[in-house]
């Protein structure tokens, strides 16, 4: 069966000032079916963020290929990518970023402003957030959330078009235990919705609450 999420032969490279490439991986291949999640495990610096940049179609690999469901993105232009992405990856990045300003309501219904799908899908924010809990923050904007809080208003976002793909990058940093088992057991629920899990991780127990794992050099 085809994964649902696969990077085929991809090789990655950053540039270095008066240097060679740095090569962060080479014809490197991973998928992630359905109903499963994989963590990229490995040191600060290993590459976790840019292979999951490049599985989220941000940026494109030097060589190989990323397939959403099936479909290839490397004949795709960046539009067209940043709509699939929209849809059908829910991304989650580092610190789980949120928009100063704007209610934890106001910043899940973000995906849903292109396509002013914004009053139709409020009453599905509000229960995400609900199901998250923090249905009780609706109104609060990021400065009067806690760590863990914002990450799962972040979550909601990410969810919010009900994607097939989720990818995570360090989603339980700088949170405490508790909390960050709480988003852990979200994840593996996730997976268990049959969505296909990404996340970049170097914590224990999330790389252990996994089904497979790169660990990177
Ligand atoms: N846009 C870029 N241009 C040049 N070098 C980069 C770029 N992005 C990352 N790098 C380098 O590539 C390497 C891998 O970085 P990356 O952020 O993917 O690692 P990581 O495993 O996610 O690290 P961390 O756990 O600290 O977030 C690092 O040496 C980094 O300095």
């Amino acid at each position: 069966m085809t994964a649902r999420l696969e990077l085929d032969s991809v090789t990655i490279r950053h540039p270095r000032d008066g240097d060679t490439d740095l090569e962060v991986v080479a014809d490197w291949s991973l998928g992630v079916p359905a109903g499963t999640m994989h963590c990229l495990a490995g040191r600060s610096g290993s590459g976790k963020t840019s292979i999951l940049r490049v599985a989220a179609g941000l940026t494109r690999p030097a060589a190989g290929e990323v397939r959403w469901s099936g479909d290839g993105l490397a004949d795709l232009p960046d539009d067209r990518i940043t709509a699939r992405r929209r849809s059908e990856v829910g991304y989650l990045d580092q610190g789980g970023a949120l928009v100063d300003g704007m209610t934890a309501l106001e910043n899940v219904l973000l995906p849903a402003v292109p396509d002013h799908r914004v009053a139709e899908l409020r009453p599905r924010a509000a229960a995400l957030l609900d199901e998250l809990g923090v249905g009780g923050r609706l109104a609060h904007t990021p400065d009067r959330l806690s760590g863990g809080e914002r990450q799962r208003v972040a979550l909601a976002r990410a969810l919010l078009l009900e994607p097939g793909i989720v990818m995570a990058d360090e989603p339980t940093a700088s949170l405490d235990r508790t909390t960050a088992d709480g988003v852990i057991a979200l994840l593996t629920g996730l997976a268990a919705t049959g969505i296909s899990v990404l996340v970049a991780s170097h914590d224990a127990r999330l790389i252990a609450a996994a089904d497979t794992r790169t660990d990177l050099a």
